[in-house]
Parts: structure tokens; sequence; C-alpha cells
């Protein structure tokens, strides 16, 4: 016997057991009740027991029935039926009682059974139609698409789902092959269904199917077979599920933990009450904190003391109202060193709106930070002395404006120039130069106080800030310490000792501008005027040099109207040759016929013309004046050798001077041999090596070249030897105290004879005595220029003497 059997046996004796109990209790009670109430009420004897066999049927089927009905027949008989207490027949009538009763219970209780029966059937199909329409609005509406096919894969049935996935109505697909439907079905699928069919219990798996439309959808399959009542394989059962935004949703959580996991970003997740459920690797390498050390602690375990709590209580605040917060926080590594981090908290929320974690995502910014400060540093400060430059000094005189500005205080500007340190560069070379810069550099620093800015605002320009002045007497003081500190000679590596001056001229705020650009002009101006004042000295800025300022804006624009409205002109004066006594050349001299002003000399000018550059147009004005004038004279007969004319720095300077030259030379149709360039000893200096290549490139043309000025620059007697010069000019300043200062005429007796060792011509100038010719022509001096012969005159107004003598014409 099959467990089910011994199961279904139990049961049935249990329940038979159960309705014979009913009948026998029920039975029992009445027949109890009516011996009790009714024992004498005989003919109705049986009457009352009827209920008895009624309720035992009703509730306990046939069986309890006929218990009760052969229970009570039998002690109805045995009591009731006279004879009393004996199951003798007492008459007919009692019999057929006995037997009417006995065939009425057997009735009652096949009726009742009968009743039980149908009710149970209608129960039973009434559950049976409910468990089908169950099944039927399961599969219907399973959330999955679910088939039921054939052997040959026809479609029996088909979930809605199934049907809502193709667009197609039961009618369409019922009868039809499944791969009918789907052709393109994968080969794996199909796998699947030949095991299902072959009896195989379950085949899942998952697989991608690109659809007709293009769509590339994700389904979990799983195929299984079904039986026929006999046992057989009648077709498979599909079930499909589109699984496409799942699979979407575990790759992004894939991507996320793998993000999360490599992110070079540290990246923590706290709980809503701020503890740390999760730290990345990057976090860790940041941190030093490994992550069992870290979940379960509140991040506040990493912060520094660099923020105050209005700090955090503001990136809360901001968190909770704005969704998130970012920005620069330092927080403590484990080693507990301190480091700046980009950071952006974030809050997550969920449906309800309420916070269930924050997420804080971070980048390490110390080596940025390093970077910024190191660019902050090259992009305010000079490369050479490490000194602030001129952005980050303009950045410190606002600021100290400011303060001054507030408190009512005031400070200063030096601005110190260094004397002649072109001089050094051009000699020395540049390396020499930077190295004098840096020294320098540090002696300045080694006179000033902490709170004083020392700036190199390129080349050899220097500014100091003095702040919190109490009275410009202290700028004073700086200033002539900083003149002071330089006085001991440098000595450079290549064991050349240098010396150097300063100019400083100070300006003090807010005296004399409320800006820093006007403050910085300011002492730039006195810085001028203490180079005007002899050099190495210093001088306050003054109204005064507004004014000086002012009026050299005025020349300015005046030069250039003159040079466009032809106010210049030329006046010329003889050059002596002491043999003959006789002129032998004029140098051209340039004048400034300014309306309103005279004739202006060009001392007054050329220096503003060399700082604007007007120089240049001014200089080829003079050089073709000259030469078309001389080339005028040359025609007319006159008997000269030569027409000098100045060549400024600038014009020097220009790297096609030669060509210049020559095309004015062509231009006027003077022979170049009659024209002689005197250039200054200092222009020739300033260039350095450059200079002798230029004199050649103009010596080449044909003319003749003179060093102007001899003695005042910043000699190297060797470049006499090497340039190409026919002749050297003494400068008038060594001509002008002969015969009084016997130094001067050591000076000049040397220069002659040092020019005549080198086979060079010399020129004394600014002879206005015949003391001064005499000595000169002692010393045979090859020739003079002075007052003595002749002022620069215009050549209308040339001395009649000289027209006899070179037989100038009126041209
Ligand atoms: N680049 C150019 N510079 C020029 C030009 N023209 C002149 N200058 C330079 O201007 C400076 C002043 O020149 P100027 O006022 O003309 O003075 C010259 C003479 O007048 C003056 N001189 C001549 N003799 C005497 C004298 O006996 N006593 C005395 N006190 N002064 C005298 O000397 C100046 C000529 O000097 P130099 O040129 O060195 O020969 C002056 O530096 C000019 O060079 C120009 O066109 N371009």
């Amino acid at each position: 016997m099959t467990e089910r059997m011994a199961k279904a046996w139990d049961n049935s004796v249990c329940d038979g057991l159960y309705r014979i109990g009913v009948g026998i209790v029920i039975t029992l009670t009445a027949f109890g009740l009516q011996a009790a109430f009714w024992a004498d009420l005989s003919p109705y004897v049986w009457l009352p027991l009827y209920p008895a066999i009624f309720f035992s049927s009703r509730f306990g089927g046939f069986l309890g029935g006929m218990t009760s009905t052969t229970l009570a027949t039998l002690l109805g008989w045995y009591f009731f039926v006279p004879v009393r207490f004996s199951f003798a027949l007492a008459s007919p009538s009692g019999l057929v009682s006995i037997l009417l009763f006995f065939i009425m219970g057997v009735l009652l209780s096949l009726t009742h059974e009968q009743l039980r029966r149908a009710n149970r059937r209608t129960a039973d199909e009434k559950t049976s139609r409910q468990t089908h329409e169950r099944t039927h609005l399961f599969i219907e509406q399973a959330p999955h698409c679910i088939a039921l096919l054939d052997r040959d894969l026809r479609y029996l049935a088909v979930s809605r789902r199934w049907r809502l996935e193709l667009g197609r109505g039961c009618d369409d697909l019922v009868g039809r092959r499944h791969y009918d439907v789907h052709p393109d079905i994968p080969e794996d699928w199909k796998r699947g269904h030949r095991a299902a069919l072959a009896g195989e219990s379950l085949s899942k798996d998952e697989a991608r199917w690109v659809q007709a439309d293009g769509t590339e959808h994700v389904y979990r399959w799983v195929s299984c077979p079904w039986t026929e009542q006999n046992g057989t394989v009648g077709g498979i059962i599909l079930s499909v599920e589109d699984i496409t935004a799942d699979d979407r949703a575990e790759k992004e959580a894939r991507l996320t933990a793998t993000m999360f996991d490599h992110s070079i970003e540290g990246i923590t997740i706290t709980d809503a009450e701020g503890t740390i459920l999760a730290v990345n690797p990057a976090f860790t390498a940041i941190t030093g904190y490994s992550a069992e050390e870290l979940i379960g602690k509140n991040p506040r375990l990493l912060k520094s003391d660099r923020h105050d709590t209005a700090f955090y209580t503001q990136m809360f605040k901001t968190i909770l109202s704005e969704g998130y917060w970012r920005g620069e926080i330092w927080n403590r590594r484990k080693s507990g060193a301190i480091y700046p981090e980009w950071m952006t908290i974030s809050v997550v929320r969920d449906a309800k709106g309420d916070v269930v974690n924050y997420i804080g995502t971070f980048i390490d910014i110390s080596r940025a930070k390093e970077s910024e400060e190191q660019l902050f540093h090259l992009a305010h400060h000079d490369p050479l002395t490490g000194l602030p430059n001129r952005l980050l000094l303009l950045s410190r005189v606002h600021h100290a404006m400011a303060c001054a500005d507030r408190d009512g205080g005031k400070g200063a500007l030096l601005f110190l120039d260094l004397d002649h340190f072109k001089n050094v560069n051009d000699s020395l070379g540049h390396a020499a130069g930077d190295e004098l810069l840096q020294a320098v550099a540090q002696r300045y620093s080694n006179r000033l106080r902490e709170a004083d800015t020392l700036c190199r605002m390129g080349g050899d320009e220097f500014i100091v800030l003095l702040e919190n002045l109490r009275e410009a007497d202290r700028a004073a003081d700086v200033a002539r310490s900083l003149i002071e500190e330089l006085k001991v000679p440098f000595r450079l590596s290549s064991g050349r000792d240098v010396f150097i001056g300063t100019s400083v001229g100070i300006s003090i705020f807010p005296d004399d501008g409320k800006d820093a650009g006007k403050v910085l002009s300011c002492a730039d101006a006195a810085m001028y005027q203490a180079k005007k004042g002899g050099r190495n000295t210093y001088r306050f800025y003054t109204e005064s040099l507004t004014e000086v300022a002012n009026q050299r804006v005025a020349m300015e624009v005046a030069l250039r109207q003159g040079l466009e409205r032809g106010e210049f002109l030329l006046h010329y004066q003889p050059l002596i040759d002491m043999s003959s006594m006789r002129p032998v050349g004029v140098e051209a001299l340039l004048r400034w016929q300014r309306p309103g002003a005279g004739l202006v000399p060009p001392g007054q000018f050329i220096p503003l013309a060399e700082e604007t550059g007007l120089i240049l147009p001014l200089g080829e004005f003079v050089l073709g004046a000259a030469c078309s004038q001389m080339k005028r004279w040359l025609e007319a007969g006159a008997d000269i050798e030569t027409v000098a004319v100045n060549l400024s720095a600038h014009q020097f300077h220009q790297a096609d001077i030669a060509q210049r030259v020559a095309a004015i030379l062509e231009e006027t149709g003077l022979p170049p041999g009659y024209l002689e360039l005197e250039i200054t000893e200092s222009a020739l200096m300033d260039f350095g090596e450059e200079a002798e290549t230029r004199l050649r490139a103009l010596k080449d043309l044909g003319l003749r070249l003179a060093i102007d000025d001899f003695g005042t620059g910043y000699s190297s007697l060797a470049y006499l030897k090497r340039f190409p010069i026919d002749k050297i000019k003494v400068d008038q300043s060594f001509v002008r105290d002969i015969p009084h200062d016997t130094a001067d005429m050591e000076i000049v007796a040397t220069v002659v004879a040092m020019a005549k060792n080198l086979n060079l011509q010399v020129l004394a100038e600014g002879v206005e005595t015949e003391a001064q010719l005499a000595y000169l022509r002692h010393l045979k001096c090859d020739a003079a220029q002075g007052y003595l012969f002749s002022r620069p005159v215009p050549p209308l107004e040339f001395p009649p003497l000289w027209n006899a003598v070179l037989g100038f014409g009126v041209v």
C-alpha cells in the first residue's frame, strides 16, 4: 500500500468512526431526553427519535444516519414496545411501528447522504471552477511571457504578456508553430526546447536577442516539459522574461562598483547619521586608513583643525538645501599630515525625500596646490633674483595704500636704478651682469626690514615699498643706507671687482598720489632727477617734477609737429686745421626754430628725441640736409674737405644704419669721402662687441669716422686700436680749463700723444681762448673747433673771411 493510499485509508477510517460516533451520541442524547420526558407518550414513542436520525444523518451522512436508525430502533424496541425490556414481538402493530421506524430511518439517512453528496459535488465543482479560473488568471496575468506548446511546438495557450510582447492576439498565435512566429530564435534556445521535449525537467539561460526593430533585448528563458495524463511528454512550457532593464541595472551596478573600486577619487558612503558604510581603495590610498578602520566610524575622524564649526555648519546647510556641497577642504591623513582636498558631498534621498546616504568624493589636491603656489611664485617673482616682480609689487602697493588710507598713515616707494649698469653688461657680459644684479639684490635685502618689500622691476631697476612710515625722512634714511651698501665693490666669481652706484627716486603716498601707478611714476621721475643730480644719490618727488614731465609731454608733441612742419634747420661750425689755421671742414649742428620759442638749442630737445625715438627721423633729416648742403657747396667750388654729422646712439644701433647712410649719400649725390660721422664714445661702448661690426659697415661705404666727446665715457682704450676710426675729438670739458687745470692739460696731452701713436687724427673741441689754442698747437693737435674761430652759424651768415678762405658761395 502506498503511503498515499494508507493516508486515504486512515482518513476514511477516522471519518467512519466519526460518523458512527455522531450517530451514537445524538441518538443516545435524544433517547435519554425521551426517557426522561416522554416515556409515557406512547403511541408517539418513536416520534422524538426521528430528530436524532435526522441530525445524525445530517452531520454523519448515511453511516451516521444508519448508526442512529439501528441504535434508535433497538432501543425503542427494547424499551418502549410492549413487552418492555425485551426484544419480543408484542403485537403486529408494534412490529409494524418498529419496521416503519427503521425504514423511515433508512430513508432519512439515504436522503441526507444524497443531499450531502450533492452539496459536496457542488462545492467541489465550485472549487474546481475557481481553481481553473485562478490558474487561468495566474497564467494569463503572469508578469512573464508564458506559453504552452505541444510537441510540434505549436502554441496551445499564451499568456497575455506574451501576446503583448508580440503584439498579436490569441487567435493569431494558438495553433501556429513557435519557430514560424519567431524564425530568428537563437540556436541555444532551440537546444533548450529540444531538451525539454526529451523530458529534461528544466532548461534555462539568458540571451541577447536583437529584435526586428533593431533593439537589443536581454531575455531570461525557461523551458520545461508538460506531461499528458498517461505520463508522456505532451509538449513544453516556455517562460520568457525580458530582463533588459535588470541587465542594464546590473551592468550599471557592476560599472558603479568598478568605478568605486578603481576610481582615482576617494569615495566614502555614509548612512543618514553619517556613519561610514563603505570607502573605496583610493580613499584608503589617500587617507592611509583601511576600510576596516573606517567602516562604522564618523568621517569627523578625518577632520583637520583648519576649519571652524561655522564652516562645517554652513557645509551641511548647503548639502541639505542644495543637495550637494563642493569645495576645498583640509583633512588629516592617518599619518597626521593635513592636506587639501577638492570634495563633493552629495545627499541621497529615498522616494519619500528622507536622507538615506551621503556620498563624499574627493581628490587630493596637495600636488595641484603646490604647482599652483609655484605658478603663483613664478608669476609674481623675478626668476633671476627671486624678488617680487612688478605684478606682486603693484598688488602690495595697492594693499599698502588701502591700509594707509584707512589708518591715515603714509608709505613710500623708492625707485632704485643702478648707475652705468649697462657698461658692466656690455663690457663683462650678461652672465656677469646677472651675477651683479643678484648680489645687489642681496645687499639691498640685507639693509631692509622684514616688513619692507624689495622688488625687481626688470633690468637694473629695483623698487622698495616702505609701509607704516612715520615720517618721510625715514625713506631718505633707507635710500642713503641702500646707496651706502653699494659703495663696497662687488667681487664677481670671475675674480673681478665691480664698482656700481645707484640713483634713488622717492615718492610718498598718499601725498604724491592716490593710486599705485601714479606713485610709481612719481618715484620714477624722482629717480631721473637723482640721475641728473650726479647719480649715486636720491631725490624726493616734488610737484615741480610733474611740471617737468608735463613739459616733456608738450615738447614731444611739439617735436613731432616740428618735424612735420619743417621747423628744424642746421647751423655749421668750422673745423680748423692747426698747421694751416684754415677751416678744412664744418660740423653740422641741429637747431629747432620753434614757433613762439625762438631758436631752441639741441641740448634742450635731443635727449627727449632720443628717449622717444624721434631722433631717428630727426637724424635722417640732419644727414640728408648736411649732405645736400655739402654737395651744393662742392658744386659751387668750395675748398672744403669734410662735413661732420653727429650720429646718435639710437641711429648707430639701427641694424641697417649703413644702408640708410648709403641711401642718403646716393640720394644727395655726395661722394662718401666728404662725409664724417661723429659717434660718441658712450654710444660705442653701450653697443659692446657689435660696435666694431657696425663701424666697419659704415667705414666700408668710404666715409670717415670720428669718436665724439672722447674721454667722457666708460673708456676702453683697447677699442681705439680695433675700431676703424679716423679721428678722435677731445671733449671740450678737458679743454675748458686750459691753461689753469694741469690735470686736464695732462689728459689732453696724453690723448693727443696716444692719437698720434695710433695714427689717428685728433681734434680739440671748445677752443675759446688763444691760450688754449697755443697749448694745443704746442701739443701738435691736428685740429680745433670752438667759439674762438666761430660759433655755429647758418650757411648764409658765414663770416666773409670764411667765404674768402674757403671759397663758399652763397648757396
Ligand atoms: N645726434 C645729434 N646731436 C646733435 C646734433 N646737433 C647737435 N647735437 C648735439 O647736441 C649737443 C649740443 O650741441 P650744440 O648746442 O650745437 O653745441 C655744439 C657747439 O655749439 C658747442 N661748441 C662748439 N664750440 C664751443 C665752444 O668754444 N665753447 C662751448 N661752450 N661750446 C662750443 O659744442 C657742441 C658740439 O659738440 P660736438 O657735437 O660734441 O662736437 C652736442 O652734444 C651735439 O653733439 C645732431 O644733429 N644730431
